[in-house]
């Protein structure tokens, strides 16, 4: 008995392949890796509408048969018959979406040109239609030289259309597709066909087809969603200095008026060292925060947000991980915590794992003060470039420093500790829109209340508690009261271990109390530096905080801290929220050993580096 015929799935990446395949197959599937990579082979059984049985095989998605990626190798391999131990597919579903006609025709017309019997599944035209699209089939067909058949995979509509159809096609000669076609030939033959299917179309489809088709983009997609994160960390700099001005004045006219009112005495050092001076050197970072939230909030409600984790599937799936964690660890660029409880919608639990684990790599805005304070001290204010400043510069650098050390991570851990293929991806772009002014200015203003809050509850507390700390016991007689106190002690402790790494005593203060929350770190130094500065030295009482770390560190110090930053896990709530999620204090423990061990690495690394550099 000859074995069945042959038939294979392919097309663009999101074109419904596997729905329809998990359609027409139903339950009689067979999962298994093909060998040598990690890329799934699923194929099925079915029988043909005229009775035939036939092996149906889900390729994975594909732009062109020249492969950028292990799955697109694969298809590319498998369809032209050159995967060892794989039969060559006899027959071919070509598998588009209707209402991203343009795009998928590119590829479509490559695997057509090799002449094997192929059969079109115009596939999500419920979709084209709720988006006032009205395709011709048949105009399709015209151009396409093969049978094009409407289905919409999830609602299991034009199946057995489609089985005819496959059951019918036959071989053709190969035509010019491959070599002699370029790719720019062929956009624009496929320009020239999506023209003529499409009957009618909305303005606004037209509108966001063509944005689709352009922030999609297989490279300039990429490039103009990395640009734009670059502005964003331009103006987080740029916009916020005279706002952030504004708001170190008035933090300067308290403490002024706390001087002139309260009696000289430690309630008054209280007030000014501890919670104006502390609390106070968090506090103007608000308008970064708000600038930073502006931009996130309007990428999410304009429907960019989505593109951005589809884009960015393909280099996820690179480390093993999928699209489906593209989302928790975008939220966690505001925060950890409810990035890491977005995880629950990942399915696969190593998938899981490796996600919530790498998820405190991603630049929390906690870290906006942190970096920002130190930045501003040392980095010069200047420009590298027509409308490049360095600061923002360097700011965009610590956050690709965090994205890159958690790819890393995901790399070697999907290898070691959380071993395991990567699941498939499974979204839906939503529209585009444009963003309420209403929705973003609650938006706005939930953030700019949760890092007020913040602030006035956990960082106030930590610095009274610092400050306290810092003031007893009192010195003797010309003596430093940081080096007399409690907390100079226990930071002399701890300064043995991290003066390797080149940071001082100050710096070693600095990271205990900012296990609490990242920012505290900022206010513990703006706290030390108030209670070290000499009484009786009024300019260096009055001296801000960037001042203070000019004057007392060297710049491989800073640069150093900065490093220590991108990686250190330094926030009691994270490792609290990964033991609940995880049920149990083992993988919080690896988390934080593996995140000091890099922040530790790293740090130091950098400090030698700048030392050696003569920085
Ligand atoms: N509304 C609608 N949704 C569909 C249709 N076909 C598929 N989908 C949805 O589109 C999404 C992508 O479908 P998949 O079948 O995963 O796409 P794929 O071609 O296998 O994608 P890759 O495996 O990444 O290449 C899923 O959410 C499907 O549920 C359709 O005809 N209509
Ligand atoms: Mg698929």
């Amino acid at each position: 008995m000859s074995r069945p015929r042959k038939i294979a799935l392919v097309g663009n990446p999101n074109a419904g392949k596997s729905a329809l395949f998990n359609a027409l197959t139903g339950a009689r599937q067979k999962i298994a890796n093909y060998p040598g990579v990690t890329v799934e082979r699923k194929s099925g059984r079915m029988v043909l509408p005229s009775g035939e049985p036939v092996e149906m095989t889900d390729l994975p998605g594909s732009y062109s048969l020249d492969p950028t990626s292990p799955d697109e190798e694969v298809t590319s391999k498998v369809i032209r018959g050159e995967f060892v131990g794989e039969a060559a597919p006899d027959a071919l579903i070509v598998v588009l979406d209707a209402s991203n006609l343009e795009q998928h025709l590119v590829f479509a017309q490559e695997i057509i040109a090799l002449g094997k019997p192929t059969a079109i599944a115009l596939n999500m035209v419920d979709l084209a239609e709720r988006d006032g699209l009205v395709l011709d089939p048949i105009a399709l067909e015209q151009a396409l030289g093969v049978k094009v058949v409407p289905t919409v995979a999830v609602r299991r509509r034009g199946l057995t259309e489609l089985g005819e159809a496959i059951a019918a096609a036959e071989l053709r000669h190969p035509g010019p597709g491959l070599t002699q076609l370029s790719m720019t030939e062929r956009r624009v033959a496929a320009h020239a066909m999506a023209d003529a299917a499409i009957l009618s179309e909305s303005k606004r489809h037209r509108l966001h087809a063509r944005l689709d088709r352009t922030l999609l983009h297989p490279w300039l997609g990429p490039l103009i969603l990395f640009a734009l994160l670059f502005v964003v960390f331009q103006a987080v700099f740029a916009w916020a200095t005279p706002f952030a001005d504004a708001l170190e004045g008035g933090v300067g006219l308290l403490t002024d008026a706390v001087n002139d009112l309260v009696p000289a005495g430690l309630f008054r050092d209280l007030l000014t060292d501890g919670v104006l001076a502390g609390v106070g050197a968090v506090v103007v970072f608000l308008p970064q925060i708000v600038i930073l939230f502006f931009f996130i909030l309007v990428m999410e409600a304009s429907g960019y947000m989505a593109r951005a984790a589809f884009l960015m599937d393909r280099m996820m799936a690179g480390v093993g991980l999928s699209g489906r964690s593209f989302i928790p660890l975008l939220s966690s660029f505001a925060c950890a915590i409810p990035g890491i409880m977005a995880t629950r919608s990942i399915t696969d639990p190593r998938d899981r794992l490796t996600t919530i684990l790498i998820a405190p790599l991603m630049t929390c805005s906690a870290r906006l003060p942190v970096y920002a304070v130190i930045i501003a001290a040392f980095i010069p204010q200047r420009t590298v470039g027509p409308g490049i400043g360095l600061q923002g510069l360097v700011l965009f650098c610590l956050y690709v420093a965090g994205i890159i050390g958690a790819m890393v991570v995901a790399l070697i851990l999907r290898r070691s500790v959380t071993k395991g293929a990567a699941s498939g991806f499974i979204m839906e772009l939503p529209k585009y829109q444009l963003p309420a002014p209403k929705d973003l200015l609650i938006g706005l203003w939930q953030r700019a209340w949760i890092f007020l809050r913040r602030a006035g509850t956990i960082i106030f507390m930590v610095t009274v508690i610092l400050w306290l700390l810092l003031n007893f016991p009192r010195a003797a007689e010309g003596q430093n009261q940081v080096d007399a106190s409690i907390a100079g002690k226990i930071a002399n402790g701890l300064a043995v271990v991290v003066e390797p790494i080149g940071f001082d005593r100050d710096m070693a203060l600095a990271l205990i109390p900012a296990m609490a929350a990242r920012e505290v770190a900022v206010s513990a130094l703006a706290t030390t530096y108030a209670v070290a500065a000499p009484v009786d030295n009024e300019d260096a009482q009055a001296m801000a905080l960037g001042d203070q770390l000019k004057a007392r560190w060297t710049l491989p110090m800073a640069l150093a801290f900065l490093a220590w930053f991108v990686f250190a896990p330094q926030c009691m709530s994270t490792i609290a929220v990964t033991r609940r999620e995880t049920n149990g204090w083992k993988w919080p423990a690896f988390m934080l050993a593996y995140l000091f061990g890099l922040a530790y690495v790293f740090a130091g690394a950098t400090y030698w580096i700048a030392v050696a550099a003569g920085l």
